[in-house]
This record gives C-alpha cells, structure tokens and sequence, in this order.
C-alpha cells in the first residue's frame, strides 16, 4: 500500500519540530516537505503533499490553509485563533472544492478533548463554571484555544439547560481580574516558564466542587491526535473542528 504523503508547515517550532518527528517515525506516512517561515508554500504541490499539517502561528495560519483548500490538498491545523469568521470564509473556501478536507483542532491531546467532553456533560448541573488555561510563557495568544472552545462548549449546554447567568457579586475589580468574559464563562490564562499546557475546569454548586484537570506534560502528547488526524481527514471532505469527532466518544 502507497504511504500517505504528508508535509510539515511551521516545521521548526515547538510542535512542527515534534510532527515532523512524528510523521517520519509512521510507517504509514511519508513526509515530503518540512516548511519554514521563508519556504514557498508551492513547494506543497511540487512535492505532490497529499496532507499539510499546519502548526504556525494565529497570523499565518489563514492564508496556509487557504493555500492548501485552492490547490486540493487537504489540512489538519493546530493553530490557534479561529474566530467563527474565519471558520466562515473557511467553509465557502472549501464549498468549491469537495473532496478535500480541513481538521481545526484546538488541541490534540486525547486527554484534552476528553476534558471538553467532560465539561459538557457536567456544566448543566452546576450553578457556577470557570476555566483556568496554564501555558508556556511563549505562547502567542490569551486565553488559549482550547480554553476558549471549552467555555463556548460549557455556555452552550448553559443556554441548552436554560440555566440563568452565574452568580458574581464584583461591582469594583482591576481590569482582568475576573477574568476574560467567553459567553458568560469566564477564563483565566496564567503563564508560566516550566508549564506546557494545562487546564483545569471548574464548576461550583451549594457545598460541592467538581474539578476537571487536564495537563500536557510535553508536546509528544499532541502527537497521537496529529497522526489520527492526517490519517482520517483525506476522507472527510469539508470541514471538522475538534478532534472529538473521530474519536466516536459516544460509542
Ligand atoms: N492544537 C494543539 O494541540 C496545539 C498544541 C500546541 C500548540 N498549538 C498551537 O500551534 C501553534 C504553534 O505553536 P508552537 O508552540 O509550535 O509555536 P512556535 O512559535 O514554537 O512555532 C511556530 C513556527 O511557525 C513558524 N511560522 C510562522 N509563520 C509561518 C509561515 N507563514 N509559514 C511557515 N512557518 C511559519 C515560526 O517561524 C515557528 O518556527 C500555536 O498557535 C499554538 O497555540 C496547538
Ligand atoms: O502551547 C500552545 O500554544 C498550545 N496551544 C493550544 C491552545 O491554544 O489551546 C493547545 C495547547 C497548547
């Protein structure tokens, strides 16, 4: 059987460096391309790329992507800042290309998007809910993705539940104190030289405290869901977000 030809783009940071080590260590995978900032991205087509794996930065991540809808080649993205804008003109992108196929997966990790799964499940039952994300000092972008996704997924089953806005009694606070306000969830980004990515979710009702933590101790965690994603979306036309979606977590 043929192997699946797979190109790297943001190849020399924190988890290019590591998806590149991934992809040549698969038996299944070839990789033909590991791009830099100053690459051309026609080196894509010209290595006759089947798969990118987009691992950038919220800035260049649009116009890669773009990039590999118009010339067929189909995409799993790890970079952040997705805005439904985005995702938007994303979507009528790849309207006039079927047959290819886009993962955005704000994370990776198994354990992560277990964690989203999670909260979901939880978040009708519980008055109050906050998320605190813990990162890397060189991350790029506050509060993180997966943080971000998170929230949204807890309002949604808040508004699903008709559940009324949480309690919060502040009338006079410094600027960020509470938090960033993500559909009425709030979220806390701390950053911290030794961390990796972190989070932890928690929700409060009278007398009791779920916590949901996740923690990424290193960046090979990520790359399962990297591979499981190249492998599956070459046939999954359109586009996904969220690893979730083929890990059949409901079967
Ligand atoms: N989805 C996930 O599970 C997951 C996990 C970790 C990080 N991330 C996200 O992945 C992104 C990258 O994270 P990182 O820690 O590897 O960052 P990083 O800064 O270590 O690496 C990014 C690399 O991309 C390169 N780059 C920037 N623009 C480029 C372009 N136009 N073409 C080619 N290369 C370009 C940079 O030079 C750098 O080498 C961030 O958005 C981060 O939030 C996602
Ligand atoms: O290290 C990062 O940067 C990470 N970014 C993603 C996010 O913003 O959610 C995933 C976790 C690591």
């Amino acid at each position: 059987m043929s192997k699946l030809r797979v190109a790297v783009i943001g190849a020399r940071g924190r988890m290019g460096s590591e998806a590149v080590r991934a992809v040549e260590a698969a038996e299944d995978l070839e990789l033909v391309a590991a791009l830099g900032r100053d690459d051309p991205l026609e080196t894509l087509t010209e290595r006759g790329a089947q798969v990118a794996v987009e691992l950038t930065h919220p800035d260049s991540v649009v116009a890669n992507v773009g990039f590999c809808v118009r010339n067929g080649v189909h995409a799993v993205v790890g970079t952040t800042g997705w805005t439904e804008e985005r995702l938007g003109a994303l979507r009528e992108e790849l309207a006039a290309v079927p047959g290819t196929g886009v993962l955005i997966a704000p994370n990776f990790g198994i354990g992560a998007v277990l964690t989203m799964h999670f909260a979901r499940q939880a978040a009708r039952f519980f008055e109050s809910a906050e998320v605190v994300e813990l990162h890397h000092p060189g991350k790029a972008d506050a509060p993180s993705g997966t943080a971000t996704r998170t929230a949204q997924v807890i309002a949604e089953a808040r508004r699903a539940a008709g559940l009324p806005p949480q309690p919060d009694a502040t009338t006079s606070a410094l600027e960020g104190a509470r938090g960033a306000d993500v559909e009425g969830v709030p979220v806390h980004a701390v950053r911290l030289r030794g961390l990796v990515a972190h989070q932890e979710v928690l929700f409060g009702d009278e007398g009791e405290i779920l916590t949901i933590r996740h923690d990424s101790m290193n960046r090979g965690s990520f790359m399962p869901g990297v591979l499981l994603g190249v492998r599956r979306v070459v046939g999954t036309p359109g586009l996904t977000v969220g690893l979730e979606h083929f890990l059949d977590l409901d079967g």
